[in-house]
């Protein structure tokens, strides 16, 4: 589905981020630009874990502008913090379903059918002190895949680790995204995960959230904050 920022101005003490474009349904899209660029607080406002002073967010046409977090069709998956160390794989995995952990027998094979999707057969039971970090990213993710949200969200999630592991977790959400038809935006520092997994970039510098271009044309061819940030 599309996702639209209509006038859209967000601001954070002295820090304002405009941003007013469309993205056409059925992109992979980064969002790439210098630190403290207002990355993060637009993935925060898509959230609703930041609200807007200006304007609005449709979500397929639908304004999503006032919607509570929960309730927008919306998942989203951070760098770390993700999990609760003292619940196992599956627990976590199970909040994404019903916050009390009181799931009936269906709902447990849905938790296990999440654990399969992202190769971690057999190590439901551990804790997250029992997991690597990637393995850790894939409970994560797939508490987020079991919501069925249509945008997933992904703020660096992969910054922790390392070339291979995260080409894997790329190819994963990938097919993951594409498997479900959902849209994915995906905050990163590394242009090479933008050209990996996004076909679209969104370039977030000086105040302004720029409308999608092309990633392989938008690298060809940088804008000048774009050049100095890749240090070309
Ligand atoms: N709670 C806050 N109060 C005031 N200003 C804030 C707050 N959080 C962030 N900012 C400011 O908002 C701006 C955008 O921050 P944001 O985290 O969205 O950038 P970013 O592009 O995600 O950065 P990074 O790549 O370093 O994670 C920054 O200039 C930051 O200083």
């Amino acid at each position: 589905m599309s996702i639209t920022f209509d006038n859209v101005k967000i601001s954070q003490g002295s820090f304002t981020l405009e941003a007013n474009f469309t993205i056409d349904p059925g992109h992979k899209v980064a969002l790439l630009g210098p630190s403290g660029g207002g990355k993060s607080t637009l993935l925060s406002a898509i959230a609703g874990f930041k609200s807007i002073d200006h304007g609005r967010i449709l979500f397929g046409g639908a304004d999503i502008t006032e919607m509570a977090p929960a309730a927008r069709p919306v998942a989203l998956l951070f760098q770390d913090h993700n999990l609760f160390p003292h619940l196992t794989a599956e627990q976590n995995i199970a909040l994404g379903i019903r916050p009390n952990l009181r799931l009936n027998a269906q709902e447990w094979e849905t938790v296990a059918q999440a654990i399969s999707r992202v190769g971690l057969d057999g190590l439901g039971a551990k804790t997250p002190a029992e997991l690597s970090g990637g393995q850790q990213q894939r409970i994560a993710l797939a508490r987020c895949l079991l919501r069925e949200k249509p945008l997933l969200c992904l703020d660096e999630p992969f910054a922790a680790l390392g070339p291979a592991l995260k080409h894997e977790m790329l190819d994963l959400v990938g097919e993951i995204v594409d498997a479900t038809n959902a849209s994915m935006l995906m905050v990163t520092h590394q242009p090479e995960d933008a050209i990996y997994i996004a076909d679209q970039t969104v370039l977030v510098a000086d105040g302004v959230a720029m409308a999608p271009m092309n990633t392989q044309n938008l690298m060809a061819d940088p804008p000048a904050v774009l050049a100095q940030y890749l240090g070309r």
